[in-house]
Formats: structure tokens, sequence, C-alpha cells
């Protein structure tokens, strides 16, 4: 692990942004947001309820615009104006609602909105949507009976796996994942977990992941990055002792009285 952390310290940002700052009214969201991502990298970025995490996935995404800074991907400044132009990107979000329709198969799921057809009769190309997605699942390792299989009578975890695979099926290079651990069990829990490991040795996507449970983000990430009233305090490697000083910091906080910077 630490071999692999050395090599992707030299990697180069996939993602970086700079001087990012956001405010919605009075409510200053985010103010002057430095964060990078480098390449094969899993950064965490941590923080409470209102601190600005989804805010900032949003701009990455190109939902929302900021009212400052700049993104750049690969080095290059660039302004992302739409979801579509993120993709474009090569910039895919898996949202805690994981955007499955619970009655379709595994595999339509896996190719909703792009699917297959044979032409010129445009009629669905099931045999080859199947295989394919048969086919990249088992290449990074999530498991299941049958690709026929409706997502409503997947767990939890079987689900977000698919939602993670169709994003990276889609060619993501930069994946941002809200909240991919929340209520799952420590075994599903696990298994999302070793599909990121799956992710991260193909050295190829960059993930962001949000997260509330530290101990789980120290984990999986590299390097954790924590956002407080709406500014990165606080940009780290994994390391053993982390864990305490984050609790530290989020204690300190609540004995201050959470002491919000004033919009
Ligand atoms: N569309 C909006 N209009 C007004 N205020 C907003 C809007 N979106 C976010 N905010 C405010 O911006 C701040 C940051 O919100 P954001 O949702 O980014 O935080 P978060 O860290 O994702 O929180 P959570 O963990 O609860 O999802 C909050 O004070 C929130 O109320």
């Amino acid at each position: 692990m630490q071999e692999q952390q050395t090599a992707r310290g030299d990697a180069p940002d996939a993602i970086r942004v700079e001087g990012i700052a956001k405010s919605f009214g009075p409510v200053k969201a985010l103010r002057n947001i430095n964060l990078r991502v480098r390449q094969g990298e899993i950064l965490g970025l941590v923080g409470d309820n209102g601190a600005g995490k989804s805010t900032l996935i949003k701009i990455i995404t190109g939902y929302i615009q900021p009212d400052a800074g700049t993104i750049y991907i690969n080095g290059e400044p660039t302004r992302i104006r739409s979801v579509v132009q993120a993709r474009s990107f090569g910039i895919e979000t898996v949202y805690q609602d994981l955007a499955l329709v619970n009655e379709l198969s595994v595999y339509h799921n896996m190719f909703l909105r792009r699917e297959l057809v044979h032409r010129p009769l445009g009629l669905l190309n099931n045999g080859a949507m199947r295989r394919l997605a048969r086919e990249h699942l088992s290449n990074i390792g999530i498991k299941l009976p049958s690709v026929d299989t409706p997502i409503a009578m997947l767990s939890g975890g079987q689900r977000q796996a698919i939602a993670i695979a169709r994003a990276v099926y889609s060619n993501a290079r930069i994946l941002l994942l809200d909240e991919p651990l929340a209520a799952m069990g420590a075994r599903e829990g696990a298994q999302i977990l070793n599909l990121l490991r799956t992710l991260r040795a193909r050295g190829d996507i960059s993930i962001i992941m949000i997260a509330h449970n530290y101990a789980q983000v120290l984990e999986i990430c590299d390097r954790v990055n924590l956002l407080q009233h709406g500014e990165i305090t606080f940009d780290r490697e994994v390391e053993p002792s982390l864990l305490e000083e984050l609790n530290n910091i989020v204690m300190n906080e609540y004995r201050l009285g959470s002491a919000r910077p004033q919009a």
C-alpha cells in the first residue's frame, strides 16, 4: 500500500479546482476551495452536514456554476457548463439515490439511456447488452447470480456496485461517489470497498468519495480533505494517526460551539 501511495504521489492531477466560491443568497456555501485529485487516487471528502460537500460535487459535475474559481482537468483550465459536458470530460457521479430502475434487469440498468440496438430496425440488442454487462461486471470483480435479475431483488451493496459499475462503463475517468457506504452493513460495505480497491488498481480512474464515517474513509482513501463551513481546512495523506486527529478537530468544533463564520 505504501508503494502504491508513493507512485500516486508522483502522478499528475486528474482534476484540480482553484479558488472555487459559491453563495446562495446570503449563504456562503463554498469559500476559496482548492482541491486536487491525482490520477488513480481515492480522495475522501469529509465534513459535517451543511459544510458544502454536495455544492462542490455539483460544481464539478456541471450541475451548478461557481461564482469564482477555475477547474483544471488533466492540467487544462476547463469550464464545465452542464452535466452532459462533465460526462464528455469523463466525470461521472453516483448519487445516493443511485438512479437505477428497480423493475429493470441489471443489464438493462447498465445500459440505461444508451441502449444497444440492432440497426436498422432499432430493436434492443438484449444479447449484446447482456454479454457486455456480464463481461464488465466480471472484469471489475462484481459477482451476481445473473445479469437478468431485476435491481429490486438485489441487496443495497449490490445496487451500489451496479451503479458504480455503470458509471465506470461510461468511461469515467473522474468518479464522484456520494456516500457510497451509507446505511450498509459490514459485509456489504466490505464488498464496495473491494470494488473501489479493484478500480484503484486499474490506475486510470480517480475517485472523490463523500463520506461521514471517518474509519471507512481511512480504510479506503489515499488522502482526506475536510470541509468545514465552506472551506477545506485539512488535506492529508492517510496515515494511522489520522482518525484521532480528525475526531479531535470535530470534537473541538463542537466544544467551540460550532462558531460558523458569518456570511
Ligand atoms: N440551492 C440552495 N439554495 C440555498 N442554500 C443552499 C442551496 N444548496 C445548498 N445550500 C446551503 O449551502 C450550504 C452547503 O450545503 P451542502 O448541501 O453543499 O452541504 P453538505 O456538506 O453537502 O451537507 P450534507 O452532508 O447535509 O449533504 C448549506 O448551508 C446549505 O443550506
